[in-house]
């Protein structure tokens, strides 16, 4: 190993290009399973933080905008190049070719030596598992990882059992998948309209020989709700993504300070409310706790209660923003609109997006405040009172 290592360059094809049918039919997960956050990351950039460090190029197959955003802030090592990620293909079978050609692609000898296939959706692959697919790539054109099958298997017809498989030789197959370059490409390019699940079969079909190394029963490829559960032990919790939206009015008052978003507006009247009437920060307290489906602004801190009279509405907003920390998730963005003629909102919008950012503990890019007029339209037009709507996204266990 410690001789053909280093003079064979090595990439990963990493596939994306999914759409996670079996698992959405079970979960209606609006998110595709490799995208779905598990302990705080993408599926999807476990896998390749896992593939990574044993590898020269890394080569992303899927939704240029998604991966992207799934792999953005990902160092390479020195020596590694994460290459632009390339479209995918009908069948993982198209996929894995879309790769594979984009790595022809690569000038004379920038094209790799040995080629690693790897399901996006399988986030927590051993580092001894890849390494010993690479190390028996010096003997072999393929290798693949497998876990023996453990349990007797049965074939059935119709709901009846027709007879017992012995299983002394079967295994079940993982990836990442290892072929010398070379051949792999070009089986692929032979073998477009075969309905291979997985490359190996490539090589079999061909007649080439296909090491099976030790894989690991961690090595779990999401395909099924049931894997999640098992992932969410070996990684934590997956966060699923949830929408909010807040609406709130307060009427103009004389002798009032006019408090908007968290902070002081100069203007000659303020709102009427039994708290300071902070219609942005109302209306994003309710765009949260409808996230979180927990009432209300009013159910939290009820206006019967003379405790809240005359209150700061920072205090119902730290309270919104705990309980989303307090249910596990995170805030994704929140985006407000305050609805008045007067005062003009854009001058104050910075300082604004800077309290609310920090009363929720988040950073400042999560947060926009803009405004609009009526169009002299209604109570707003009439500069009776300020409308704010908002509407939020949070990511929960
Ligand atoms: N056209 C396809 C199909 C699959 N894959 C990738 O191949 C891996 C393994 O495939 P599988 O678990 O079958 O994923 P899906 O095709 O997404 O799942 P399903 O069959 O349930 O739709 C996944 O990382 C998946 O994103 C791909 O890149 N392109
Ligand atoms: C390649 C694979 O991961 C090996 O188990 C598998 O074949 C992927 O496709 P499948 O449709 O989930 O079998």
């Amino acid at each position: 190993m410690a001789a053909f290592l280093p003079t064979m360059r090595v990439a990963a094809i990493l596939l994306a290009a999914g759409q996670g049918r079996r698992f959405s039919a079970q979960t209606a997960s609006p998110v595709a399973k490799q995208y779905l956050t598990l302990g705080g990351r993408p599926v999807i950039r476990h896998a390749a933080d896992a593939l990574i460090p044993h590898v020269q190029i890394l080569q992303p197959v899927g939704e240029r905008a998604s991966l992207d955003e799934a792999l953005s802030g990902l160092r390479a090592p020195s020596g590694c190049t994460i290459a632009p990620c390339v479209p995918g293909g009908e069948t993982r079978q198209d996929s894995v070719r879309a790769g594979l050609e984009a790595l022809d692609r690569l000038p004379e000898g920038e094209k790799p030596d040995l080629v690693l296939i790897h399901d996006g959706a399988r986030p927590y692959v051993p580092a001894e598992v890849t390494r010993a697919v690479i190390d028996a790539l010096s003997a072999h054109g393929g290798a693949i990882p497998g876990v023996p099958v453990a349990d007797t298997i049965k074939r059935v017809r119709d709901g009846v059992i027709t007879d017992t498989v012995p299983r002394t030789d079967l295994y079940r197959a993982q990836t990442p998948q290892g072929f010398r370059f070379g051949l792999l490409r070009d089986l692929h390019r032979g073998a477009a309209a075969s309905d291979a699940t997985d490359d190996a079969a490539l090589l079999e079909t061909a007649g080439h020989h296909v090491a099976m190394v030790a894989g690991s029963e961690d090595n779990i490829k999401l395909t099924y709700k049931e894997d999640l559960v098992r992932l969410e032990r070996l990684i934590g919790p997956t966060l699923l993504p949830r929408t909010g939206l807040g609406y709130d009015v307060h009427a103009f008052a004389e002798g009032r300070p006019l408090i908007l978003c968290g902070i002081t507006v100069p203007h000659t009247r303020g709102l009427a409310g039994h708290s300071d009437a902070d219609v942005g920060i109302h209306a994003l307290c309710d765009a949260i706790y409808g996230a979180l489906a927990e009432g209300d602004i009013g159910r939290h801190f009820p206006p019967s209660q003379n405790e809240w009279k005359d209150a700061d509405s920072a205090r119902f907003l730290v309270h919104a923003g705990e309980r989303i920390r307090a249910r596990g998730g995170m805030l994704i963005n929140a985006d407000l609109t305050l609805i008045c003629e007067r005062p003009k909102i854009g001058p104050h919008a910075q300082a604004m997006r800077e309290r609310l950012a920090d009363l929720l503990q988040v950073g400042v890019d999560r947060i926009s405040v803009k405004a609009t007029t009526s169009e002299r339209l209604g109570f707003t037009g009439r500069e009776e009172g300020i409308a704010c709507t908002a509407a939020v996204s949070v990511l929960v266990p």
